[in-house]
Formats: C-alpha cells, sequence, structure tokens
C-alpha cells in the first residue's frame, strides 16, 4: 500500500506540490491526471525521494519512509519507470533486464517468468541493443526491467506517451495482468483517459500542484474528469 500525507515540494523557491495526499490499497491501481506541467511527475520523483519534500510523508505498507535516500525506497520495493523510459541504449534487452535484478538477489527465474507471460515480444529480442528497439518496445523493456526488481509499487510516468495505439492496449492488458496478481500496488501518470478508464480503479485529478477530483473509476462519467483536466 501506498499512502501521502500533505506532501509538499519545492524546485528551489518555486511550490510545486501543495499538501498533496493520495492512497492507493494493495494491488490496486490508482491513475493521476492532470495537463501538462501540473507537477505529476514532481509527485512521482518525491515518492521516490528524487525530489526535496519538506513537508508531508510517503508510507509504503505502515513504514514511513519520507526520510529515506532513492536507492534505500528502492530496496524497500518501490519501482519507478520515469518518463522517456531511461533505459540503457548499448545494453541488450537481457542486460538492462538484468539491471533490474538487484534488488531481488539476482533470482534469473523471475526474469523467466514475468518477460515470457508480460511480455512475449521481448523474449525474441534479448540479444538486440535496448537503443535499437521502438518506442513501444523500449516502454516495455522499461516495465519489465521495473518488474523483474519484484516490487510492491510499481511508479510509470506516462507510459502511453508517443507510442501507437496496438502497444498502448498491450501495455494496458499487461497492467490488467499485473492487477489480476494481486501483489503490486500501481501508481500511474497519465493524460489518455480512455486507457485510464481500462487499467485504473482510482483516479485523481491534479491542477496546480493540488488534488482537485477523485474518486474511483467505476461508475463515474469521464466527462466529468475530462472537464477537470479541461480549466
Ligand atoms: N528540475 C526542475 N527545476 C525547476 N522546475 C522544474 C523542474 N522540473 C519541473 N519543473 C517545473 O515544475 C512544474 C511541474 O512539472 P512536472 O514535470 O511535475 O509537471 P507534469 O504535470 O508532470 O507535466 P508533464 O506532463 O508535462 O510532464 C512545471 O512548471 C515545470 O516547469
Amino acid at each position: 500500500m501506498l499512502k501521502v500525507d500533505n506532501l509538499c515540494a519545492y524546485y528551489g523557491e518555486s511550490i510545486i506540490l501543495k499538501d498533496v495526499s493520495l492512497s492507493v490499497e494493495p494491488g490496486k491501481v490508482a491513475c493521476l491526471l492532470g495537463r501538462n506541467g501540473v507537477g505529476k511527475s514532481t509527485f512521482l520523483k518525491s515518492v521516490m525521494g528524487l525530489v526535496k519534500t519538506p513537508k508531508g510523508s510517503v508510507y509504503l505498507d505502515n513504514d514511513d519512509i519520507t526520510k529515506l535516500p532513492t536507492y534505500n525506497r528502492a530496496r524497500k520495493g518501490i519501482g519507478y519507470v520515469p518518463q522517456g523510459r531511461d533505459i540503457f541504449p548499448q545494453l541488450t534487452v537481457y542486460e538492462n533486464l538484468v539491471l533490474g535484478l538487484e534488488r531481488n538477489g539476482y533470482k534469473k527465474g523471475v526474469l523467466t517468468k514475468e518477460v515470457f507471460e508480460l511480455f512475449p515480444v521481448l523474449n525474441t529480442m534479448m540479444k538486440r541493443k535496448g537503443g535499437d528497439l521502438s518506442g513501444g518496445q523500449q516502454q516495455q523493456l522499461a516495465i519489465a526491467r521495473a518488474l523483474v526488481s519484484e516490487p510492491k509499487i510499481l511508479l510509470l510516468d506516462e507510459p502511453t506517451e508517443g507510442i501507437q495505439p496496438s502497444i498502448i492496449q498491450d501495455i494496458g492488458r499487461v497492467i490488467k495482468k499485473i492487477k489480476e496478481r494481486g501483489n503490486v500496488t500501481m501508481l500511474i501518470v497519465e493524460q489518455y483517459l480512455e486507457f485510464v478508464m481500462d487499467v485504473a480503479d482510482y483516479f485523481y485529478v491534479m491542477d496546480k500542484g493540488s488534488i482537485v477530483l477523485d474518486g474511483k473509476t467505476e461508475g463515474i462519467d469521464p466527462q466529468k474528469i475530462q472537464e477537470k483536466i479541461a480549466i
């Protein structure tokens, strides 16, 4: 479970997040929506410990991790796929995946299980350089690399950005499969409302560093969310 209470974040003197509270129940998927520049990526970075957060708290399960450095948050089980994916272009697909195994003590069985079941396309590309993959394949590789570390929480920053529709569907299917297993909690920054309605249990809409609307996706008229994003 991920729980964030009254988190504030700054870049220099500028306040970016203003008392943001958000929680995701174990095994559920929440999406964070909002226009460009409202602070969504900064929120994920704050959860990961990459941005200074002078006020507020972050809990992983019931553990207060607010003061922990990024590498300890990763060790404790937060997986993070930033915008732009951050795979290593000169390393092969296999080598990129092996880098994700550090947290679980290099249990290679996980690699086979995750990659075979969830990303069959990667399985045929193990020897290719990461940089030679298409954008959609790189996104899948980045998610696979985060998953092989067996995270408790997975943070994804705009996984559908710049990706063709068929791959977006594949990514949606992967997220739903992970959800079926029930052992990973996910928080996804996403602008593509149809995707959010497809994969998320909860949504949060951010505007100017604050949450302006939130709730369950089930039963909500997507137009209500769209209106808040469009303001
Ligand atoms: N490293 C930085 N230093 C200073 N300001 C920054 C930095 N990174 C982001 N900002 C500013 O902080 C604000 C929030 O940015 P952030 O990237 O979190 O927004 P976002 O909602 O994720 O937008 P996008 O969808 O475009 O990524 C923006 O005004 C941005 O210009």
